[in-house]
């Protein structure tokens, strides 16, 4: 279980710092899957930065299972960051290794330097990859080049490798931000199950409000860096989301959404890819 307790975060000296976060307080339970929303500026890549710790939270705690996450230095942060998966926007792969080396990667955290230098890796962690890739459909493509593989299945890959770590909690930020509708909800789709399947608390920073609607367990709206929003995805109204968005951005956003049905139900929009 992760709990945030009054994290807040100003960025630059002061009073007169940048203020990103405001005593930002919620659990996410093992399992559960939490979307967080909000316009541009309103603190969601802040939040997940403080607590992988890629940002220094100005204060309050990040509690993860019994560890202070906002305390800890050196050893023990390094410690602490093999027990939290991060899956990116774009990837985040090397594109010259293979899948398979990409998701041994996820590994890094846990062998000795000289081994992973030598990228030898024991034969557990081999044996457990390839189940890793079965999970997310790629076991056929263990063997090629990240630089050989489509969005959909590059993002599998990123997720593969954030589970190679045996995270106790999931970080997403943006997974589907460059993938076409079809393939952003099987990636979706994939990451709630995986959560179910693992019981694992996952935070996904997400643009896409239907996208968030369809699949998250439980949104938190961010405005400003002030959470204005916690709740059950079918409690977020028109209403809530002109509050977190403001009205003129929250018609906008309607009204892309709506222009993107009407285009992928006319067959102009790429279809999904397919896996396998
Ligand atoms: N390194 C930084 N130094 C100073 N201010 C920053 C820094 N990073 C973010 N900020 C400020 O903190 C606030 C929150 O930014 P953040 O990037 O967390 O928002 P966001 O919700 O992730 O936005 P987006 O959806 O555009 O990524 C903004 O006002 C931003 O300008």
């Amino acid at each position: 279980m992760l709990t945030l307790d009054h994290l807040s975060k100003t960025y630059g000296a002061g009073s007169s710092g940048d203020k990103a976060l405001h005593e930002v307080t919620f659990q996410v339970p093992q399992g559960q899957v939490l979307g967080l929303i909000g316009p541009s500026g309103a603190g969601k890549s802040t939040l997940i930065r403080c607590i992988n710790r890629l940002v220094e939270p100005s204060a309050g705690t990040i509690r993860l299972g019994k560890t202070n996450l906002a305390g800890l230095r050196g050893r023990e942060l390094r410690r602490a960051r093999r027990r939290i998966g991060m899956i990116f926007q774009e990837y985040a792969l090397v594109e010259r290794l293979t899948v398979m080396e990409n998701v041994l990667s996820g590994r890094l955290g846990y062998v000795p330097f000289w081994r992973s230098f030598t990228r030898r890796f024991p034969g557990h962690d081999i044996e457990n990859a390839y189940r890793l890739l079965d999970r997310v459909g790629l076991l056929d493509h263990a063997d090629k080049r990240a630089d050989a593989l489509s969005g959909g299945q590059r993002q599998r890959v990123g997720i593969a490798r954030a589970l190679a770590q045996e995270p106790e909690l999931l970080l997403v930020d943006e997974p589907t931000a460059s993938l076409d509708p079809r393939t952003s909800r099987q990636i979706m789709r994939l990451i709630t199950e995986i959560c179910a399947e693992r019981d694992l608390p996952a935070i996904v920073n997400i643009h896409d409000v239907p996208l968030a609607q369809q699949f998250m367990h439980r949104i938190v709206g961010l405005r400003s860096g002030e959470m204005v929003f916690d709740g059950a995805p079918q409690k977020l109204d028109d209403t809530m989301l002109t509050e977190i968005y403001g009205a003129e951005d929250w018609t906008l956003m309607r009204q892309e959404h709506e222009d993107d049905e009407v285009a992928e139900r006319a067959g102009r929009l790429p279809l999904a890819e397919s896996v396998g």
